[in-house]
C-alpha cells in the first residue's frame, strides 16, 4: 500500500461522547464516559475484560440505546435516528469484530462481493469485479482471490474479514480485538495493517484491544476504560506517563507478565 501522511482533524470530532451512562439493572456498566475520536484518528481503547467496551461499541453503533449521555457519530445523535437513518450511519461505519467469520462455502472473491452487491446493488459486473480487486491489493492478497477460507492463515483471513468492511469505504472503522487469537508475528502484521488502513482510506478509528502492543502501535491516543469511565486518555507515553497506581498495574501485567490485580 501506499503510504501518505495523514493529518488529524482535532476541530472534527467524528465520534464525540459527552457523559455517557449505561446500566442493566443494578449493574452500572457505563458511568459518565467521555471521549472524542477527531478525524483522521486511531484511538485505542484499554481496558480490562468486562469494563464496557463492547458495550460502548454498541452504543456507538446504535445496537443498544445510552440511559443518558450524548453519542454523535459522524456528527449525527445516533439515539435519536430513526431505524432508515441508523442503516445510512451504519454503512459509513466498518466493523472489524473478532465473530465476523468469512463464509466458509464462499471464495474469496464471493465473500468480498457480498456486502457489496447487498449494499449497492446497480454496480455492473465490471465496478465489483474492480472493486474487489482494488481492496484484495490494498491488504495484500491478491492472489488469494479464488481460494476458499479453509485455504488462508488466521492472519490471511483477518485481513480479508477486514478488506470486507473496507470494500464499502467506510469513513470509521471499529476493531474489537484485532490481534486476538493471533500469533505474535501476525499481530504486527494486523497491527500495520490497521495503519495503512488509516492512511490509504482516511478512516478514523476505534481500536479495542488488551494488547498494549497493539494500542502503540495503532493507537494515535490511547485511552483506558475502568470502572465506567476513561481513566486516561492522551498519547501512549502521557498515559502511562500518569501517576495512578491502576495504570501501572495495567502497565506491568501487559508488558513485564507480572500478576498484579487491577
Ligand atoms: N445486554 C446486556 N444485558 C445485561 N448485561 C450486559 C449486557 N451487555 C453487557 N452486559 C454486561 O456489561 C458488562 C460489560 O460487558 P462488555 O461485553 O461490554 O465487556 P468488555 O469490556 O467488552 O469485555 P471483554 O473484553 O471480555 O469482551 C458485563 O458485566 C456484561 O455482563
Amino acid at each position: 500500500m501506499e503510504h501518505k501522511p495523514v493529518q488529524i482533524n482535532r476541530n472534527n470530532a467524528v465520534i464525540h461522547i459527552q457523559n455517557l451512562r449505561k446500566s442493566f439493572g443494578a449493574l452500572t456498566v457505563l458511568n459518565g464516559v467521555d471521549i472524542d475520536v477527531f478525524q483522521g484518528e486511531n484511538m485505542a481503547v484499554l481496558g480490562r475484560s468486562g469494563t464496557g467496551k463492547s458495550v460502548l461499541i454498541k452504543i456507538i453503533s446504535g445496537l443498544l440505546k445510552p440511559d443518558s449521555g450524548i453519542v454523535q457519530v459522524l456528527g449525527e445523535e445516533v439515539d435519536k435516528l430513526n431505524a432508515e437513518e441508523l442503516r445510512a450511519l451504519r454503512l459509513r461505519i466498518g466493523f472489524s469484530f473478532q465473530n465476523s467469520a468469512l463464509y466458509d462455502s464462499m471464495t474469496v472473491r464471493e465473500n468480498l462481493e457480498f456486502p457489496l452487491v447487498r449494499n449497492k446493488p446497480n454496480l455492473t459486473r465490471q465496478e465489483i469485479d474492480s472493486a474487489v480487486e482494488e481492496v484484495l491489493d490494498n491488504v495484500g492478497l491478491l492472489q488469494t482471490i479464488n481460494q476458499m477460507p479453509a485455504e488462508l492463515s488466521g492472519g490471511q483471513r483477518k485481513r480479508i474479514g477486514i478488506a470486507r468492511t473496507l470494500i464499502l469505504k467506510p469513513e470509521i472503522m471499529l476493531y474489537d480485538e484485532p490481534t486476538a487469537g493471533l500469533d505474535p508475528i501476525t499481530s504486527v502484521e494486523i497491527n500495520s495493517l490497521i495503519n495503512e488502513v488509516r492512511e490509504q482510506y482516511n478512516t478514523s478509528a476505534i481500536v479495542i484491544t488488551h494488547d498494549l502492543t497493539c494500542a502503540k502501535t495503532t493507537g494515535n491516543r490511547i485511552a483506558i476504560l475502568l470502572d465506567g469511565r476513561f481513566l486516561a486518555q492522551g498519547t501512549f507515553e502521557e498515559v502511562f506517563a500518569v501517576d495512578d497506581e491502576r495504570i501501572k498495574n495495567f502497565y506491568n501485567y501487559n508488558f513485564t507478565g507480572d500478576k498484579v490485580d487491577y
